[in-house]
């Protein structure tokens, strides 16, 4: 009988075959494509068919195609945004397309990231695209560059391509890619999106801003939100990497109507795209001015305050001793207590401990609420010791948070507040695995 054991061997046995066989077809046509060829940009008939529907469009032509062929795109990013980007840069004939990118595909990954199928969950997401798009478009050259692109290899790896797109999703990356591209003359495309809104721009193309022009100082850290906290609609950042590719297109084919000097800020809940001017580029930027003072890379997540990635760094406002482990904590819960939550009601719904208590970070300083808890604890506190209130959140960080602002709010009154040491997460790991994650 089939188990699932036997099945994934079998899958894993018949996807080995499956590559060695396209990797037949890719010689067996790229040995067509050689007979054919007389120049490194010549179209081969199995080309001109593919790419006949925008040939004939009098924007691009066979001049334009060819073009396309030698050029070259670097994408930073195999995620939201690089994936739409990735798959219509390769539907469109590029030469040349290189995808950078240092992490793994995960689950939630996969409702916009759509290069990626379920059983690449666990993979480099480079690998990932170059099995997806090779099978897309076996004339066009993907390479994968599995690394955090930083200071040390970003000029090397701009230099070798003609546009760069950002398709990342953090501050310090936007300063790294926008400054590699200034100093090596690369055009910049790039995207952001978070839950329902997304904004494109064109960065340092034909005399525009550059990135810096418009925003010489990072934002404070505190104030960025990433899709893993705000959300993203998997479609927003499909218009917008979409749109990217399209730019990308008509930068190297030359054309007008590039989107320089211009951002252009798209609003999914009403479907609305809206072009907002932007300034000239500035003669004393530090980096694009006529006399930069930005002359090589810099440590960009020095400057910025925050880590090139959007991974969520642990904060460290309480003392060992007054928080718990989730394990404690599940010895401890048949005792009197408080459990409050301090997610927002929509994560609560997604999953929470039972008996706890759903009260925002935000409204911990309604007098109304603390008014409530206050009433909820001189309920239950039967004994003169100090009445547990223990504090938890989806990660280990707003419990802390939430554990300053109720002692402050509950001054005078016998209670011990603690937090539960990396939140609900720890209690999946560490409690109960079938405790839903997101
Ligand atoms: N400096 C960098 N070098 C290489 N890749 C980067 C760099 N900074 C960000 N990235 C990549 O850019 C991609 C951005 O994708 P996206 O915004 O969809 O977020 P994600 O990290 O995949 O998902 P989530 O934020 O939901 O966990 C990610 O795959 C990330 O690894
Ligand atoms: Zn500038």
């Amino acid at each position: 009988m089939e188990t699932a054991e036997s099945l994934l061997e079998e899958i894993v046995d018949l996807k080995k075959k499956l590559t060695q066989k396209e990797a037949m077809l890719r010689k067996h046509l790229n040995q067509k494509y050689e007979e054919t060829e007389s120049g490194p940009e010549k179209l081969t008939n199995i080309e001109i068919d593919k790419y006949s529907r925008q040939i004939i469009m009098p924007e691009i032509g066979m001049k334009g195609q060819q073009t396309l062929k030698k050029s070259s795109v670097l994408i930073v990013g195999a995620g939201g945004l690089g994936c739409p980007s990735a798959l219509y840069l390769t539907g469109a004939g590029i030469g040349r397309i290189g995808i950078v990118d240092y992490d793994k595909v995960k689950l939630n990954n996969l409702h916009r990231q759509l290069l990626h199928p379920e059983t690449s969950a666990g993979q480099p997401k480079v690998f990932s695209a170059v099995e997806s798009l090779n099978r897309l478009n076996s004339f066009v050259q993907i390479i994968p560059y599995d690394m955090k692109m930083d200071r040390s290899n970003a000029l090397n790896t701009v230099r070798k391509y003609d546009v760069v797109i950002d398709a990342t999703d953090n501050v310090a990356t936007r300063y790294l890619l926008n400054d590699a591209c200034v100093l090596t003359s690369r055009p910049l495309v790039s995207g952001s999106a978070l839950k329902l809104e997304g904004q494109l721009s064109v960065y340092n193309y034909s005399n525009g801003p550059c990135y810096r022009c418009l925003f010489p100082v990072p934002p404070p850290p505190e104030t960025v939100t990433n899709c893993g906290d705000g959300g993203v609609l998997g479609a927003v950042p499909g218009v917008i990497g979409v749109l990217q590719a399209l730019e990308t297109v008509k930068i190297l084919l030359g054309h007008k109507g590039v989107l320089s000097k211009r951002l252009l800020l798209f609003d999914g809940s009403d479907c609305s795209f809206r072009n907002v001017c932007l300034r000239d580029r500035i003669p004393s930027c530090c980096v694009c001015g006529n006399q930069p003072s930005v002359t090589a890379l810099v440590d960009y997540e020095h400057f910025c305050g925050a880590m090139a990635n959007d991974k969520h760094t642990k904060i460290h406002l309480l003392d060992d001793t007054d928080r718990i482990q989730a394990e404690v904590y599940h010895g401890l819960c048949t005792q009197p207590h408080i459990l409050i939550d301090v997610r927002s009601p929509l994560e609560f719904e997604i999953c929470h401990l039972p008996k706890s208590l759903n009260v925002p970070l935000k409204d911990l300083v309604l007098e109304q609420v603390i008014q409530q808890l206050k009433e909820s604890i001189a309920e239950k506190c039967s004994s003169d010791n100090d009445f547990p209130v223990f504090v938890v959140c989806r990660r280990g960080n707003d419990s802390q948070k939430g554990v300053l602002a109720l002692r402050k709010a509950l001054h005078g009154l016998r209670v011990s507040v603690r937090d539960i040491i990396g939140g609900l997460h720890s209690w999946a790991k560490d409690v109960d695995p079938s405790f839903p994650v997101y």
